[in-house]
């Protein structure tokens, strides 16, 4: 194989392609072709020494413990012959089997993963071009020659790598998204994710090599500091930490039954509870269970909605209503609202949208609620109220408020349409797989975030029921405002002739069902 390096990409040009233009002169007696296939044979066999020779002092730099035991027997060796060179090894040998019996957990990091990661490096550089161009990421330049995406660096990680990657003219990210199972398949990774770069042209590619995700996660220490735009709130499948912005975002959590919902937005309490205290964040709980989810813990919410269908409503209608009054407020003082005690972040958590926009059986309440929803949505964000909506059944009226939503993640769904409905379309090409998400395994997902697209597996802290009640306990909210007593939000009496149309709009859509 031939190559070269043009401006951007590789190119290849097949030694068919080679043999096609070149004149090729064979010998013609029998002993100068021996002497040509020995002497070609020869050159490869040096070239491979020294490849193996480079590798080799590589991986020794790489492993730096190995690479100080090879030193050391080297010196032992040049001192004392061949005797003190197999000593150190063997000495080195026991010492390493006793390590990895007693400590395999520093024993795996410090030598075992660090040789397996040069492993991996071995196998990402050789034959990245000819991978991307038997995936048919390829393309033609106007002299005919074959261009491929070409592999810059590769950062290797304990359970995941990060590949940069120059894509070609021709060549998208797209491309390489729908590609994503050729590659896991040749990594033999578990999985392929295209992230999105910095720099134009250039795409990351990050490879899954281990499951980090199958343990459950413990919540962090309730002392922590909180950070409105990076909220711990689980584990990433590399293995980092999942950092969750709220500030001036809106999340929809959605899954099937028991997907883990419910301990997400609890891990979400957990992440925000030393805010709740200070004053500095007030949760507002809009419950259809009936308090079954937020009444264990209602300490934590400054208002709790959950009794009947009118107080799920209005509580939703008194955000809107704070949201429209901030808003003004803040009218040509800032485009970011700033969280004070003063002025806090509210979080509006709501624990099944579908239920306000299609369970609810009144359909004056039913619309009142819709339109205090997308209020908040439309609204919400610059003026610090944040939506945090679960939804089990995403149904038609929950995928038109998807797009409101800005980051949403994906739990255990039963269908694989769904996972277009509240992840976007083509999310599950790009390795959004909730439908195969175990049951054994609730709390896993995929999140969305429409700043960057994305796709990101994660699994969320679990917080068990004891804990949510001592940090209700621990952590309760400063203020507290009975939603019995907020006052329903006015609106405008209509005039007499709206009143006729809207009249008449109503008698015509009722005999309309009564029809059908
Ligand atoms: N991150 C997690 N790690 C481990 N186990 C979890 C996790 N999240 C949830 N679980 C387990 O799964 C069970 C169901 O979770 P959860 O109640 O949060 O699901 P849900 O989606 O809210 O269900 P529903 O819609 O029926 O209320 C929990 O009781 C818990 O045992």
């Amino acid at each position: 194989m031939f190559t070269h390096q043009p401006f951007r990409g590789s190119t290849i040009r097949r030694r068919a392609d080679v043999q096609r233009t070149a004149i090729v002169r064979e010998p013609d007696t029998l002993s100068s072709r021996f002497g040509l296939a020995a002497g070609r044979g020869l050159f490869r066999l040096a070239l491979l020494a020294v490849w193996a020779a480079v590798m080799t002092i590589w991986l020794l730099a790489y492993v730096p413990i190995l690479g100080a035991v090879v030193a050391l027997a080297v010196l032992l060796g040049a001192m004392q012959g061949i005797a003190g060179f197999l000593a150190v090894l063997a000495v080195a040998l026991a010492a390493g089997v006793t390590w990895w019996w007693s400590h395999g957990a520093s024993f795996d990091r410090l030598i075992a993963s660090r040789v397996f990661r040069f492993g991996r490096r071995i196998r990402y550089r050789s034959g990245f071009a000819d991978l991307m161009a038997s995936a048919g990421l390829q393309a033609r330049d106007a002299s005919a020659r074959l261009v491929v995406p070409r592999l810059l660096w590769c950062r290797l990680g304990l359970h995941a790598d990060l590949l940069t990657v120059q894509l070609c003219p021709g060549v998208t990210r797209e491309d390489l998204e729908e590609r994503t199972d050729e590659l896991r398949s040749e990594f033999r990774a578990l999985d392929v994710r295209v992230l999105a770069h910095r720099r134009r042209g250039w795409v990351w590619l990050r490879v899954i090599c281990a499951d980090t995700l199958m343990e459950p996660t413990a919540p962090p220490s309730s002392a922590h500091a909180v950070d409105l735009e990076a909220l711990p709130l689980g584990r990433r499948e590399d293995g980092s930490p999942w950092r969750l912005r709220l500030l001036g975002r809106h999340v929809l959590m959605a899954g099937a039954s028991g997907s883990g919902k419910s301990s997400m937005v609890a891990g979400l309490l957990v992440a925000l509870a030393p805010a709740i205290r200070e004053g500095l964040v007030r949760v507002i709980g809009i419950d259809p269970k009936g308090g079954m989810e937020f009444g264990m813990y209602a300490e934590l919410f400054h208002l709790l909605a959950a009794d009947s269908d009118e107080h799920l409503v209005v509580g939703l209608e008194a955000a809107a209503a704070l949201t429209a009054q901030r808003t003004r407020e803040l009218r040509s003082r800032t485009r970011q609202h700033v969280p004070t005690t003063a002025e806090p972040f509210y979080v509006v958590l709501v624990d099944e949208v579908a239920s306000l926009t299609t369970y609810i059986a009144d359909r004056g309440l039913r619309s009142r609620a819709q339109a205090a929803l997308g209020q908040l949505l439309t609204k919400g964000r610059a003026p610090g109220v944040s939506v945090v909506g679960c939804v089990q059944d995403p149904r038609k009226e929950v995928v038109d408020l998807r797009g409101l939503f800005t980051t949403r993640v994906g739990l255990r769904m039963t269908e694989k349409t769904e996972v277009a409905m509240v992840l976007g379309d083509g999310a599950r090409d790009r390795g959004a797989r909730c439908d195969q998400i175990s049951a054994l395994t609730p709390g896993i997902g995929y999140v969305v975030d429409d700043e960057d697209q994305t796709l990101t597996k994660v699994r969320s802290v679990y917080v068990d029921d004891e804990q949510m009640r001592w940090l209700a306990r621990t952590y309760p909210s400063p203020t507290r405002e009975d939603i019995g007593a907020v006052i329903p939000v006015q609106r405008d009496e209509p005039t007499p002739r709206r009143k006729a149309k809207t009249g008449a709009a109503k008698e015509a859509s009722e005999s309309k069902e009564d029809s059908s």
